[in-house]
Parts: C-alpha cells; sequence; structure tokens
C-alpha cells in the first residue's frame, strides 16, 4: 500500500520538498462532479501515492465542494479565463469554459503536476508518469476522424496523425500538421513565468474551434512529447484505429466521446452499443459505486451519491445525495 500522499509528497530534493500530484478542472453545478468524484476513487484503487488537485470555478457549489473534500481531494478555486472576443464557433458551445484550465500553471507549489479531465478513469498505476525528464509536455496524440474535426482539412481528405500510411499528406496542401495531443490528460511543470506567458499569449491569439486544446498545441509545440495511447485512451480510437488499442494493456480511458459520460450514459448515441464501450462504462461505474473506496477520515463523513450500479440503457442515473456534514479541511499542511 503507497504510504499516504502527504508523506510521499515529503520526499525533497535538498532542503525544498519537490511535491507532485494530479490536477482536474471542475465547472458549474452540473453532473461533472460525479466524474470527479469517480476519477478520486479510481486514483485510490491504484494506490496512487498523490493527492488530486481539484481546481474549481467559482461557479461549483459548496456543495459539491464538501463532497469532493470528502473524498479526500484538495479543492482550490480559480478565476474563470475568456480568449479574446471573437465571432468563433466552437466545435462544442461549452468549450469556452475550458480556457480555464490554464490556471493550474499557476499551483508552483507543485514541482510538477498530471492534468486530468474530469471525464478520465485511470485503471492503472501511472505514478510513474512523474518521473519523466523535466522541460518537456507530455500528452498522447489525439485521433482527427470525429466529426468534431469537420472544419479542418485533414478531416476533409481523411487524414489521420493515428495512421498517416492510410491518407497520405499532400504536399499540395503544404507541410504535415505538427503533432497534435489531446489535451484532456497531460504532464507538465506549474511555472509563474509560465503561467503570464500563456495568459499574455492568449490575449493575441483568436480562439479556434478546439478552444485551450488548440491553444496549448500552438504553446507547447517544441516541447511536446507523444504518450503511448495506454496513457489516454480517446475512445474513437477504439472504431477509428483498432489496430493501435489493446485494451489489455490501456491504463487511463478518456470518456470523451458523444454519449459515453459514463454517469449519464444512455447507450444510445452511436457506437455506445458496442461492447467494448459498455465495458469500459461499466468498469468506471464499479470504481464510482464501490464504498470500500470511499475516502476513509474519521473526521469528515463520507459521501453517498448514489447512482445507478449498472449500466442500464434507460440511463437510470440516480440522484445526488450530498452530505451536510461539516466542511472540514482534509489535506495535511504538507499536501495543501
Ligand atoms: O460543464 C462542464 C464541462 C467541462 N468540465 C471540465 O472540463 C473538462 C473538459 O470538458 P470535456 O471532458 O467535456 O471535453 P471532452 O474531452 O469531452 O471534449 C471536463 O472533463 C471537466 O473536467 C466541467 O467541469 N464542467
Ligand atoms: O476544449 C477542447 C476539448 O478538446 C478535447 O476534446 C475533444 C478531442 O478529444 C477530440 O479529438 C474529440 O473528437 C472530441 O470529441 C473531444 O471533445 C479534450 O479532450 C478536452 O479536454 C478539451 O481540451
Ligand atoms: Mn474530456
Amino acid at each position: 500500500m503507497a504510504p499516504p500522499a502527504a508523506d510521499l509528497n515529503r520526499i525533497t530534493t535538498g532542503s525544498i520538498c519537490k511535491k507532485k500530484a494530479y490536477v482536474t478542472f471542475l465547472a458549474g453545478n452540473g453532473d461533472y462532479i460525479k466524474g470527479v468524484v469517480g476519477l478520486a476513487k479510481g486514483l485510490r484503487k491504484v494506490n496512487s501515492g498523490y493527492p488530486l488537485v481539484v481546481a474549481v470555478l467559482p461557479d461549483v457549489p459548496t456543495e459539491h465542494r464538501r463532497v469532493l473534500e470528502s473524498q479526500g481531494c484538495i479543492v482550490r478555486e480559480i478565476e474563470p479565463v475568456y480568449p479574446p472576443e471573437s465571432q468563433t464557433q466552437f466545435a462544442m458551445a461549452y468549450y469556452v469554459i475550458n480556457y480555464s484550465k490554464l490556471r493550474i500553471w499557476e499551483f508552483v507549489e507543485y514541482e510538477k503536476m498530471i492534468y486530468l479531465d474530469g471525464d478520465i478513469q485511470v485503471f492503472d498505476n501511472i505514478d510513474h508518469l512523474f518521473d519523466l525528464p523535466g522541460g518537456y509536455f507530455y500528452a498522447v496524440m489525439d485521433c482527427f476522424c470525429e466529426k468534431t474535426w469537420s472544419h479542418t482539412p485533414q478531416y476533409k481528405i481523411g487524414y489521420c496523425q493515428q495512421s498517416p500510411e492510410k491518407v497520405q499528406w499532400p504536399e499540395e496542401m503544404g507541410p504535415k500538421p505538427s503533432l497534435f495531443f489531446n489535451a484532456g490528460m497531460f504532464v507538465f511543470e506549474p511555472s509563474i513565468t509560465t503561467y503570464h506567458d500563456l495568459l499574455n499569449t492568449l490575449r493575441v491569439t483568436p480562439p479556434t474551434p478546439f478552444a485551450e486544446q488548440d491553444f496549448l498545441n500552438m504553446y507547447f509545440k517544441d516541447i511536446y512529447k507523444p504518450l503511448p495511447v495506454i496513457y489516454n485512451l480517446v475512445l474513437a480510437m477504439l472504431w477509428r484505429h483498432p489496430e493501435k488499442v489493446d485494451l489489455e494493456q490501456v491504463k487511463v480511458v478518456h470518456y470523451c466521446a458523444a454519449g459515453s459520460k459514463p454517469w449519464r450514459y444512455t447507450g444510445k448515441e452511436e457506437n455506445m452499443q458496442r461492447e467494448d464501450i459498455k465495458m469500459l462504462v461499466q468498469k468506471w461505474l464499479d470504481i464510482y459505486n464501490d464504498k470500500s473506496l470511499d475516502y476513509k477520515n474519521a473526521n469528515i463523513g463520507n459521501t453517498n451519491i448514489s447512482m445507478a450500479a449498472h449500466v442500464t440503457t434507460t440511463g437510470n442515473n440516480g440522484e445526488m445525495v450530498l452530505p451536510s456534514g461539516p466542511k472540514v479541511a482534509v489535506c495535511a499542511p504538507s499536501a495543501a
């Protein structure tokens, strides 16, 4: 069993405690809270030695913050970040809030962090990624084959970086697109210098359909290092590039395909009746509903957010029952 996260973070290099942590992002008062609770429980199940920091926008209600703290998360409020005014059509209208992810570069009490979307689950321990060499931005390459990419030249000619041998990039279209990562999972180093430069650069960068994902790809292009697909399986890979996926080896699953969010799964959308999708959604629900994975802290009551224990195509999502117990800080000073 890994030592408590706080202890692990006391492993120092020299006199300064060099802390590391996972970090995710939560906005609004909707159901993504369930995604983050599931992520917190998944990291516990794989005995991760590091805490989960949750960067919350001001619109995340106190009750939801209490639920996160009762699951051992470190809740940090951040201010929204908005891109310059523009008429841009985002691939999804709500993507505009995702620019607020940029605030995590300000968490400089951590030397290295692994960012995970709230719709991601970690099924095998990935703590070793914290030991990757510094000075780079690590993430998994995205796939260009879904309709959400229909605005791009590569989609129009059927080119995807995941299988560049299938459709060659034509010379007459100029240089091949740079390797492009999915911004749902990445290994990065918080830095105040980078943080201010990110925000200053954003001020003069017109927004684009994939919002902060496009922006981060542009910004970190020169230090980006691809990670294997097993560290962020974008579900579309299962039907777009099945030859690249060995589910037995996959450590991290990203439920980003339309209709795949486990906590609101109905099975009605395209590809959602696939056996592998149903298995992955059930795997997520099993963790989410596993009370033995709730944070054990004598000082605070545990959450009791109930949900359908088994995937039903009627999408029978349970209501969130929030604890009314006292709000108690859960993080040891060293982990704060
Ligand atoms: O209403 C929302 C929408 C998004 N998010 C956060 O923003 C991330 C990125 O959005 P999403 O995962 O839906 O994008 P996708 O990966 O599906 O394109 C989510 O995982 C959440 O962490 C949130 O907290 N509330
Ligand atoms: O705000 C832009 C978002 O762009 C990315 O999502 C996309 C991308 O994965 C496409 O490849 C899929 O086709 C699409 O469904 C999916 O929504 C990130 O996962 C998310 O964290 C966030 O950065
Ligand atoms: Mn996501």
